[in-house]
């Protein structure tokens, strides 16, 4: 599916208007709900078809963040053929205890994914600590960037944003 007709569609399924608080605890009258998306599997799949041309050469691991870049990273797996972390806010306590599931990421180069970005708060925490596990993570590529900051953020971390799609592609 062409970009454009892609940005419409998500549009049209996931951009809903009134008060929302996000992540970086800033209020907005617009949202993109995510979920609205990821929850079509016909356009999910269209999303991570869209994607695969922005996948860096040399990734090794697709590593998506929870919980809206858990359903993206396994379709864009599907899509690749690299294989998947899954990266928790926070580690469990129990069973493995691990905060990256599936994939190993110590020693492999990452690309972290994500639905939406805004500050780019939670993918410099997330980034943080895959690293911290040895993770060689120098970009990460979103479905769609608000253009509230976030690449900014991230270039402080040394890590680049790419995006399928920009909040100026939608609507
Ligand atoms: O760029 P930021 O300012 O960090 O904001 C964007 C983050 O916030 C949203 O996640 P949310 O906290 O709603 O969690 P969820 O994916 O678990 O629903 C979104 O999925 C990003 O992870
Ligand atoms: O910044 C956020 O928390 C946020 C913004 C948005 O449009 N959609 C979303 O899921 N989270």
């Amino acid at each position: 599916m062409e970009r454009a007709e892609l940005g419409r569609r998500i549009y049209a399924a996931a951009h809903l208007t009134g008060e929302f608080t996000l992540r970086s605890g800033v209020t907005t009258d617009h949202y993109f709900d995510k979920y609205r998306f990821e929850a079509d599997p016909v356009l999910l799949d269209a999303v991570a078809e869209a994607m695969v041309p922005l996948v860096p050469a040399g990734t090794e691991v697709l590593a998506g963040l929870e919980m809206g870049g858990i359903p993206v990273v396994t379709a864009l797996g599907r899509h690749t053929g690299l294989p998947c972390a899954f990266v928790r806010k926070e580690a469990k306590a129990y069973g493995t205890c691990r905060l990256a599931e599936g994939a190993e990421v110590a020693g492999r180069r990452v690309l972290v994914v994500e639905d939406v970005v805004t500050s780019g708060g939670q993918i410099v925490l997330s980034t943080r600590e895959l690293r911290a596990l040895g993770a060689d993570v120098r970009e990460a590529l979103c479905v769609i960037d608000r253009e509230q900051g976030g690449a900014e953020a991230l270039k402080e971390i040394d890590l680049g944003l790419i995006s399928l799609l920009r909040a100026a592609d939608l609507g």
